[in-house]
């Protein structure tokens, strides 16, 4: 695996600090109880170490897209920890089970192998050995994805998989999903929680779809954030020190310097 770049390294400058963490559509980070817009500025580059990234909110938020570009900039691993709970949803689809049926989820959630790629260039996933990047984004399993990930058993076996997928990260990981800052990695670096409109995220979203009705799109999303965070087991949450970035007027690509922003100044502070 590539060592993260050495590189220039970069800080917010005391002006973007503040008590809170909360970060809004500016083109630079700046914080809830800051007026200025934050101002990035060179610091002493120290040795790279292993850096752990937990980035959640709700769909269509931008969370695969910058964690991806943020993992690739900075040489670490990326886990995409919506896939995983897809590929357990397609295999259950697959083979007939229940899904209105906790209890027969239950019982047979141990029995896919779910196998994660976590190359941010060319992330895969596999299930049984097969290849179900293609299958798990379809309409099918995206409508029963969240009735598979509330069920505690398939919570538990994904969790411990995650964890050892980012104990294993040579360089350091980002992590994506809903319960990564809250559940499975409390003690990670860096906590970013992402969130936009519903308004932006379906357009968002239907844009990716090919034109699907933006009404549709809109509340089947409201509809699965509901489904996430009302969950008994370890619901979509930001975590208490997790930073907040709406990224309703924000580019993808000041979303994403905002974060490796943060990572590095994580990373100089070490
Ligand atoms: N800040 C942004 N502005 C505009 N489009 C965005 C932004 N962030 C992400 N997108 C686009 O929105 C769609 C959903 O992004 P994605 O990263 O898959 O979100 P999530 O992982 O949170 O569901 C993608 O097509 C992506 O390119
Ligand atoms: N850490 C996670 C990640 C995803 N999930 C569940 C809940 C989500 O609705 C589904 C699908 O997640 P995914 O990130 O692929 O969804 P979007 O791409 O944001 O639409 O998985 C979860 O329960 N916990």
């Amino acid at each position: 695996m590539a060592r993260p770049p050495r590189g220039r390294i970069v800080r917010l400058s005391e002006g973007s600090r503040g008590a809170g963490n909360l970060v809004r559509g500016v083109s630079a980070p700046r914080t809830h109880h800051s007026t200025a817009p934050g101002r990035c500025s060179p610091v002493e580059n120290g040795a790279a170490q292993p850096v752990i990234v937990a980035i959640d909110g709700p769909s269509g938020t931008g969370k695969s897209s910058t964690s991806k570009a943020v993992a690739a900039q900075l040489g670490l691993s990326y886990l995409d920890t919506g896939a995983q709970y897809r590929a357990i949803t397609w295999w259950m689809v697959t083979n007939g089970i229940d899904i209105q049926d906790p209890s027969a989820i239950a019982a047979v959630a141990g029995k896919p192998e779910i196998v994660s790629g976590t190359d941010p260039k060319d992330p895969t996933i596999t299930v049984d050995g097969t290849d179900v990047a293609g299958p798990i984004r379809g309409q099918d399993v995206t409508s029963k994805v969240s009735a598979v990930s509330a069920v505690p058993e398939v919570r538990s076996r994904i969790t411990e998989l995650q964890r050892s997928i980012a104990a294993s990260a040579v360089t350091g990981i980002v992590v994506e999903g809903r319960d990564i800052g809250t559940t499975v990695l409390p003690d990670a670096d860096l906590k970013i929680f992402l969130t936009a409109s519903a308004e932006a995220r379906a357009a968002r979203r239907s844009g990716e779809l090919k034109g699907a009705d933006l009404h549709t799109t809109r509340e089947a999303l409201v509809q699965r954030d509901a489904a996430d965070s009302s969950r008994k087991t370890s619901p979509l949450a930001k975590a208490g020190d997790a930073v907040e970035v709406d990224t309703t007027e924000l580019t993808l690509t000041q979303v994403i310097e905002c974060v490796v922003t943060l990572v590095e100044e994580k990373r100089a502070g070490k």
